[in-house]
C-alpha cells in the first residue's frame, strides 16, 4: 500500500541542559521551553525562512539556516532529493546561552523532514532513533539531541558508528531552574577552551560523580549537591564566564543548592529538589519559587531566573491545524 506525504508538518522541540556537572558530552535534560517550526513543501523547489521570537533579525533567513541545514541532512541521510520547503519558526529558546538551542533547531529540522518523508517507527509515530542518529551526526556531541528527541533525562554516548541513548525517568522531585545571563557564548568557543588532557585523577573524580549523578536524577535528589561535582570542563570555561562562576559557587557553598554550568554555558542550571512529604516545608511548587526569589535577590536584573519543567516526551510532530 502505497502512503501519501504530509504536505506540511508542525514540530515542537524542547530546550535542554547538557552535562549537568560531571556528564560531559553525555548526560542531559530535557526543559519545558520550546521552538517550534512548522514545515510545508513548495512546489516551486525553492527553500525560504521566517522567524519570530529568539534569533529573529540575527540567524539567517537562507538555506543556510540551521534549521534548513538540518532538514537538507535528513534528506540526504535518506537518499532523497530535498524538495523545497518553507520554514516558519516560532523560537523560545535562546541562542548561545547553553541551553541547547542548536540541537532544538538541528532536532526541529530533522524531524520536520522525517514528517514529509514519512519515517515511521516501530509504533506507527515519529521514528525517533532515526531522528536521533541524523541529528547528532549534525551536532556533533549527542548529549542535547537526545534529550530533545526522547524527552526527560538521558544518558547518551558513541558506539562504533552509531549514536546511543538511553533515557532514564527522572526523580518527580527535581524543580530545574535555569539562570539565563544576558551575555552569549558560543558553544564551540566554550569547547575550545578545553584541555586536550585531563589529570588521571580529576577523571576518576569525575567518573565517580557521573555514576552518582545518574542515581542521584533517577531517584536520589538528596545526591545532587555531591553529584553534581565536575572537574573535566567547568573549571576550564571559567574564565569565559566568571559571573557564573561567581554565581554557582555562592549557591552550592552558602547555599548548598546544586547549581551547575548548564551545557557550554554561561546559564546555570539550579536542580531544585522538592521534599519527599511537601506538607513538611509548605506546598509542592513553593520550593522552585523560594529558590528562583533568593536567585533573584543575587543577581539582580541583568539575569533571567526561569523556574522550567521537565519535558517529558522530547521532539513533537503534528499537522500543523492540530
Ligand atoms: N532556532 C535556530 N534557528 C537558526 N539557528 C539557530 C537556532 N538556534 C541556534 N542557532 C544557531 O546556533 C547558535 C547557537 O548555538 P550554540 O553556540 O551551540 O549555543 P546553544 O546551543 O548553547 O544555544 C546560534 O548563534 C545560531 O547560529
Ligand atoms: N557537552 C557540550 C554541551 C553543549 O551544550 P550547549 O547547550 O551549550 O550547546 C559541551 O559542554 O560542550
Amino acid at each position: 500500500m502505497t502512503q501519501t506525504r504530509p504536505a506540511a508538518v508542525h514540530v515542537r522541540t524542547p530546550a535542554t541542559s547538557a552535562n549537568l556537572g560531571p556528564g560531559f558530552d553525555a548526560l542531559g535534560l530535557a526543559l519545558a521551553l520550546y521552538d517550534e517550526v512548522e514545515a510545508e513543501v513548495r512546489p516551486d523547489g525553492r527553500t525560504t525562512v521566517e522567524v519570530v521570537g529568539e534569533g529573529a533579525g540575527e540567524v539567517p533567513l537562507d538555506a543556510s539556516h540551521l534549521v534548513a541545514a538540518a532538514f537538507r541532512a535528513a534528506c540526504a541521510a535518506a537518499g532523497e532529493e530535498p524538495p523545497g520547503v518553507a520554514l516558519r519558526c516560532r523560537n523560545a529558546v535562546p541562542h548561545g546561552r547553553g541551553l541547547g538551542s542548536s540541537a532544538s533547531a538541528i532536532t526541529a529540522g530533522v524531524a520536520a523532514a522525517a514528517g514529509l518523508l514519512g519515517w515511521r517507527g516501530a509504533d506507527g509515530g515519529l521514528d525517533r532513533e532515526r531522528v536521533f542518529q541524523v541529528a547528532a551526526d549534525v551536532e556533533g556531541h549527542p548529549d542535547n539531541v537526545a534529550p530533545c528527541v526522547f524527552g526527560g533525562f538521558t544518558v547518551s554516548w558513541r558506539e562504533g558508528e552509531r549514536w546511543r541513548a538511553l533515557p532514564l525517568a527522572p526523580s518527580g522531585r527535581l524543580r530545574p531552574i535555569a539562570c539565563i545571563p544576558r551575555e552569549r557564548l558560543s558553544t564551540e568557543k566554550a569547547r575550545g577552551l578545553l584541555p586536550a588532557e585531563v589529570p588521571h585523577a580529576d577523571a576518576a573524580f569525575t567518573a565517580g560523580r557521573a555514576a552518582l549523578l545518574t542515581a542521584a536524577v533517577s531517584g536520589h535528589p538528596e545526591l545532587l549537591l555531591e553529584a553534581t561535582e565536575d572537574r573535566l570542563h567547568e573549571r576550564y570555561r571559567r574564565p569565559a564566564m566568571p559571573e557564573s562562576a561567581r554565581l554557582i559557587a555562592e549557591l552550592r557553598d552558602q547555599e548548598g543548592l546544586p547549581a551547575v554550568v548548564s551545557g557550554a554555558g554561561p546559564t546555570v542550571l539550579v536542580l531544585g529538589v522538592e521534599p519527599e512529604n511537601p506538607s513538611d516545608a509548605g506546598d509542592a511548587g513553593q520550593i522552585s519559587a523560594g529558590i528562583a526569589d533568593s536567585i533573584r535577590a543575587r543577581t539582580g536584573t541583568g539575569w533571567h531566573i526561569r523556574p522550567l519543567k521537565i519535558d517529558p516526551a522530547g521532539v513533537r510532530i503534528t499537522s500543523p491545524r492540530s
